[in-house]
């Protein structure tokens, strides 16, 4: 693993940009995995930025989403689907046809999650963004799901449906399913970037460098990925030495 240390969140978000800069210069046809959750809102910011002054295009840019909520439609305001629409694609030049997220109001979830690994089959993701629950989560996936899970439909963990409730108005509107893909389909990217910032972050992030490489602790897994840049702030990493 490298680790990136980073004063502060502007600078972690430059640094993952950059990064995401370069590749997309010299490959334009790029296959991103994309990430939800505060952490990567500042990148893509600076995403949007740099490509209005044309430093890349994202014409030939494939994405697929981690996860996303079970019962939300599209258009509602909590949906992943309409995170990354109002966050990135709908102030990028990406053809909305190659972005990509599963469907949490798919009639056969189960269906959907088979279909989702279909498409990904055909793109091997290039360059995958993470963020970090406190529990260790990455995707949807909570402690306890198998290394060797795929995409499937999760039941969320309460600690995540409490950190998740500061999004929504009433506790009961919080959604306690989601589809998300696996943790094998996760280590499958050939290059993962993944972000941390706040002290909140910290004991996870201390787990996920130093700690056991164990399935009640998901993001452990990176640790077997052979490219791996975990871009953090200070505070993050305050608990390392
Ligand atoms: O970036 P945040 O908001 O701290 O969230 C961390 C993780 O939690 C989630 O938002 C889901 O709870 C993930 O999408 C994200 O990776």
């Amino acid at each position: 693993m490298e680790i990136i240390s980073v004063t502060h969140y502007e600078e972690m978000s430059e640094r993952a940009a950059s990064i995401i800069a370069e590749h997309l210069r010299a490959k334009p046809q790029t296959t991103l995995g994309l990430a939800t959750g505060s952490t990567p809102e500042g990148l893509y910011e600076k995403l949007i930025k740099r490509n209005l002054q044309k430093e890349f295009s994202f014409k030939g840019v494939t994405t697929f989403n981690l996860d996303e909520y079970v019962g939300l439609s599209k258009d509602d305001p909590n949906s992943y689907h309409y995170y990354m629409n109002d966050k990135l694609f709908k102030h990028i030049d990406i053809n909305p046809e190659n972005a990509h997220l599963p469907n949490g109001t798919a009639v056969d979830l189960d269906q959907e999650c088979r279909n989702y690994e279909g498409l990904m089959k055909d793109h091997q993701i290039d360059i995958q963004i993470l963020g970090i629950g406190l529990n260790g989560h990455i995707g949807f996936n909570e402690p306890g799901t198998p290394f060797s899970s795929r995409t499937h439909v999760v039941d969320l963990a309460e600690s995540t449906i409490k950190a998740n409730s500061r999004f929504f108005e009433k506790m009961e509107d919080v959604p306690t399913k989601a589809i998300t893909i696996g943790l094998e389909t996760i280590m499958e990217a050939k290059k993962i970037i993944l972000l941390a910032s706040g002290e909140q972050k910290a004991e996870a992030m201390k787990r996920l460098i130093d700690g056991e490489i164990t399935e009640s602790f998901p993001a452990s897994i990176l640790q077997k990925h052979s490219n791996v840049v975990i871009i953090a702030d200070q505070a993050a990493l305050t608990l390392m030495k």
